[in-house]
Order: C-alpha cells, then sequence, then structure tokens
C-alpha cells in the first residue's frame, strides 16, 4: 500500500483517482471566471497552466494572478505548472526563468503543488525541493512525451528517478501509437506502484487510445487523473461528470 498525501481533505493515493482540472485561461478575467467556475463544480485538485498565461513572463503579474486564483478557490487543492514547450506545453522561456518562477511560487506558499519537469538540473530540482518543503507544499516530478511511448523500463525508471529526487508525486505521461503502447504504460504504472513506489505516482496514455488510462487508475496504481470541463489542456481528457461516474463505477466493482 503506498503512503498518501492529504491536501485540504483530498485523500491522494487511496480510493478512487482524484479529478484534477486545468486553468487554461490567457487573462486574469479568464483565469477570474475559470476559477469561480471550477470551485463550484466537481473537481477535486485545480492545475494553473500558467504557460497559457500571456503575462507569464512578468513576476508579478504572475503573483498577482496567483493570489487572485487562491483566494477563490481557497479550499481545493492548487497545482502550479509551466508546461514547457518540449514537453507539450505553450511556450519555451530559459531554464534560469524556468526556476525563477516556480521559486517564487515556491516562496509564496500561496499553491499546495508544484509541478516541476524531471529533465532538469538536479540541483534546481532540489532547490525547488527544499523551497515547497519549508512551506508545506509538495512537488510533483513530471516527464511528458507527447510522441511516443517509451519501453515499460524507461517509464519505470523515470518515476523512480522522481521518487529518488525526492517528488513528492512521480508523473509521466505519454502517447500511445499503438493499442498496446496503452498496455505499457499500464503495465509500467502497475510494476511501480506495486514494487517501487513509496508515495503515489499519477500516470497517463494521452489521446483516444489511452482514456482507459484515465478511468482506471485505481486499478492500476495511478493516483490522480486530468479531466475537462470546457476545454481539454491535453489530449485524452474525459468531460468531468462522465469521468466521476466511471470513476465511482470501477471504484465500486472493487
Ligand atoms: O501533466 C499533465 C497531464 C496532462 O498532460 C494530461 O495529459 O492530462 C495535462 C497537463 O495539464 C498536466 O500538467
Amino acid at each position: 500500500m503506498n503512503k498518501t498525501i492529504e491536501i485540504k481533505g483530498v485523500m491522494i493515493g487511496e480510493g478512487a483517482p482524484k479529478i484534477c482540472v486545468s486553468m487554461i485561461g490567457r487573462t486574469l478575467q479568464e483565469l477570474r471566471d475559470e476559477a469561480t467556475e471550477l470551485q463550484n463544480l466537481d473537481v477535486d485538485i485545480v492545475e494553473w497552466r500558467v504557460d497559457f498565461f500571456a503575462n507569464v513572463e512578468n513576476l508579478d503579474c504572475v503573483n498577482e494572478a496567483l493570489q487572485e486564483i487562491r483566494k477563490i478557490l481557497h479550499n481545493k487543492p492548487l497545482v502550479f505548472t509551466f508546461r514547457s514547450a518540449k514537453e507539450g506545453g505553450e511556450k519555451e522561456v530559459s531554464s534560469a526563468f524556468y526556476f525563477e518562477l516556480k521559486k517564487m511560487v515556491a516562496e509564496s506558499g500561496l499553491v499546495d503543488l508544484i509541478d516541476v519537469e524531471l529533465f532538469n538540473e538536479e540541483q534546481e530540482i532540489r532547490e525547488i525541493i527544499e523551497l515547497a518543503q519549508e512551506k508545506k507544499m509538495y512537488v510533483i516530478l513530471s516527464n511528458h512525451d507527447f510522441e511516443k511511448t517509451p519501453a515499460k523500463e524507461e517509464i519505470v525508471s523515470r518515476l523512480k528517478r522522481a521518487q529518488k529526487l525526492g517528488a513528492d508525486i512521480p508523473k509521466i505521461a505519454v502517447m500511445p501509437q499503438t493499442t498496446s503502447d496503452v498496455l505499457t504504460l499500464l503495465d509500467a504504472t502497475l510494476t511501480m506502484s506495486e514494487q517501487f513506489a513509496d508515495r503515489p505516482i499519477i500516470t497517463m496514455s494521452m489521446a483516444g487510445k489511452g482514456v482507459i488510462s484515465r478511468l482506471a487508475g485505481e486499478v492500476f496504481g495511478s493516483s490522480v487523473t486530468f479531466g475537462a470541463v470546457k476545454k481539454a489542456s491535453a489530449p485524452g481528457q474525459v468531460e468531468i461528470a462522465k469521468l466521476r461516474q466511471t470513476l465511482t463505477l470501477l471504484n465500486q466493482s472493487l
């Protein structure tokens, strides 16, 4: 049994996977509207995908937006994510700015979880983890392959590396080219969660073929699933009401 993480009453790593929805607003007003809508919906966790925000390169604007979002989403776990273009995000920034942004947020104490991409300088990653720990925040170390699905051993090894570096939640998203790629992701998830993980993990196979992996996390060992409200932030995300229904069905059959 993997250890769980409890954030604002949400138990990650126990029972049905928790539903996370991404905010993808470009302006402060769009973000306010999204946050208000999500606060009132059946969503367990909210992720701010700050790479969609037009003013992301201005730290004061990011901080101002974050304070407003936090006020609106006062009782839901909030994840701060800048997804770089090379991992499927909207924008590429320098590594120096990427870490400046993440450090500013870690020091602000305004979010519950910070996503940091695994393929970065280890020293920089460790610094964010230390800052986050001081503020009682959690770190997700993530990796995304929008082209293909690496071999099972490679997926497991990336998740293990994230765990070794001190991620509270190791995460990987991969793209299937064949149905057997979906099985590879599920197999890697099961092996990692049963044999190596001592904390919750998040995995998904993207796009249409991979949808099963966004539903069956409780069976194979993935603790959070990303759903969609209006627009998906990645291919394959399922609308949240249908997602909740299916997660509950699977939970009840176990
Ligand atoms: O890493 C992830 C997972 C994701 O890529 C998905 O496939 O649902 C969506 C992203 O917003 C999030 O940061």
